[in-house]
Formats: structure tokens, C-alpha cells, sequence
């Protein structure tokens, strides 16, 4: 029987101040070893999704209610400790701006071992050691040289490598990625691509939320679409690409196959 590592149930975010809705009462799951892409157009509630599963949203700006299941407990319930400890181990993240998810002014080599110590009871060397790998299993081939290296001294392609890095460092269960292609360009994305086909092999469940259909074609299995806060359709990829249900889906997707045509043009 497969084996639910995700339970989103009625899940919503609303703007306390102006009491608006952005994300209405939605409802999906995730099944273990499952990659999920969220897509919908800018606005439609995907990165809010995201954000409110992983309590990265302000409270003192939103409200989020409804449940979401991980492993059987509620992410948005858990005492911010015990959130703490699951966040970067069994649950993490990959954002569209790597710039984030490193501090400036610190090495990357002691923000991945730091990461690693802080979860993990290993010393220094280990730390180190594990880093190293870690980078060079997203072919940062000057491993030694990254960990040396501040944020702004890589590349976006290369900073949004070593965020997988990071991201994938704990073995988590699930991993969130937000738009993490949409900063970079074409070679850094077919890159990034790839590392997340190697992190479906592995077995780790993936949750990418983007606006192209093609990121979303590439890898996602199960689909869910969004307008204005709320799921318009989910099925299986082959479902929804084959035979979407819904006219804002074939929208979506004219818009996806336009967008890439006058891409190549511009290639031109
Ligand atoms: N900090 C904020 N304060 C108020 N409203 C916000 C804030 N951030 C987003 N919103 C609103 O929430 C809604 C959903 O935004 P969200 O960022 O989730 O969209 P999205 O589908 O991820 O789009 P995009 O791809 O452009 O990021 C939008 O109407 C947006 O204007």
C-alpha cells in the first residue's frame, strides 16, 4: 500500500489586516517518493502554498489555518522547536533566490557544516568531509573552493547548486522548491533540472512550484492546479496534460508552449 507522507487539508492564508483570502481551504496529498508541481500563474497562491507549509510566512502579517500532515503530524501546529528540528532535516527547501537561503557574510563551507552539526552528532572534520560530498554530488567539481567562497562570489547557477546541496545534505523526506529554475539561465536550468531528476531517483519526495508547464513536464508525476487561491484541477500528469479538464489548464498551458517558442526565437 503507498504511503502518505503529505496531508494538506483545508489549508488557507489570509491577509490579517485586510482580511482577504489567498489561499482558499485547499486539500491534497502526497504519496511517499511522489514529486508534486504546483503551477498557476503569478498570483495564483503557489508560493504562499509553499511558504505556509513550511511557517515561513510573517504571523503578525498572516493567518494561516487548516491542517498539513507530515508524516502524521501538523506542520502548522507543531511547537516551533520541534518544527525547527524537522525543517532542514526531514523537510526542506529550495527558493528561486539562492541569495536567501545563505547568510552574506558568511563562508558557504561553515553555513553547510554548521547545518550538518546542528542536526547531526559528527565533529568538525566530519562536518567538513560531509560538505564536500555534498557539493560535489551537485557537480561543483571546486568543492574546496566554494566552501572558501561567500554567497556573492558564486555564480546564480552555482549558489543555486549549492543550495540543493544544502538542501539535500540531511537526506530529507520531502523537499519544497520554489521557482528554483526560474533565476537562472538556460544551461544553469537544464543543470538544475537534471539534480532534480537524480533527487526523485533517490526516492525523496518533491514539491516544485512554478509557473511553466515545461518544469512541471519535465517532473512532476502527480499535478495540481491553482487560480486565485484555489485548486482548479489535480490528477496525474499524464491527466492533465493529455486531458485537462479545466480552460484556464489549456490556457496555461498555450502560454507555457508561447513562452518557450519565443524563447528559442530570441535565441536566434
Ligand atoms: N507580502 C504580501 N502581502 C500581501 N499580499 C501578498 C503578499 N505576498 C503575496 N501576496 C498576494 O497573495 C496572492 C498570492 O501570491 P503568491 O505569491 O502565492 O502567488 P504565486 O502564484 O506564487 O505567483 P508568483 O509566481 O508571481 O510568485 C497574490 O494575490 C499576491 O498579491
Amino acid at each position: 500500500m503507498s504511503e502518505k507522507l503529505l496531508e494538506v487539508r483545508n489549508l488557507n492564508v489570509r491577509l490579517k489586516k485586510s482580511g482577504e483570502t489567498l489561499v482558499k481551504d485547499i486539500s491534497f496529498s502526497m504519496e511517499k517518493g511522489q514529486t508534486l508541481g504546483i503551477i498557476g500563474e503569478s498570483g495564483s497562491g503557489k508560493t504562499m502554498t509553499g511558504k505556509a507549509l513550511l511557517r515561513l510566512l510573517n504571523p503578525r502579517v498572516f493567518e494561516t489555518g487548516g491542517e498539513a500532515l507530515f508524516c502524521g503530524r501538523n506542520l502548522l501546529a507543531l511547537h516551533e522547536d520541534e518544527f525547527r528540528s524537522l525543517r532542514g532535516k526531514a523537510l526542506s527547501m529550495i527558493m528561486q533566490n539562492p541569495m536567501t537561503a545563505f547568510a552574506p557574510m558568511t563562508r558557504i563551507g561553515k553555513q553547510l557544516t554548521v547545518t550538518l552539526s546542528a542536526h547531526l552528532a559528527i565533529g568538525k572534520k566530519e562536518a567538513y568531509e560531509r560538505a564536500l560530498r555534498a557539493l560535489r554530488d551537485v557537480n561543483l567539481h571546486q568543492a574546496e573552493k566554494i566552501m572558501r567562497s561567500y554567497p556573492h562570489e558564486l555564480s546564480g547557477g552555482m549558489l543555486q547548486r549549492a543550495m540543493i546541496a544544502l538542501a539535500l545534505m540531511l537526506r530529507p523526506k520531502l523537499i519544497i522548491a520554489d521557482e528554483a529554475t526560474s533565476s537562472v539561465d538556460a544551461i544553469s536550468e537544464e543543470m538544475i533540472l537534471e539534480e532534480f531528476m537524480k533527487i526523485r531517483a533517490q526516492g525523496i519526495s518533491l514539491l516544485i512550484v512554478t509557473h511553466d508547464f515545461g518544469v512541471a513536464a519535465a517532473l512532476a508525476d502527480h499535478i495540481l492546479v491553482m487560480k486565485d487561491g484555489c485548486i482548479m484541477e489535480q490528477g496525474t500528469a499524464r491527466s492533465i496534460f493529455h486531458a485537462p479538464r479545466h480552460e484556464y489548464t489549456k490556457e496555461l498551458m498555450d502560454a507555457s508552449v508561447l513562452a518557450e517558442v519565443n524563447n528559442h526565437a530570441q535565441s536566434f
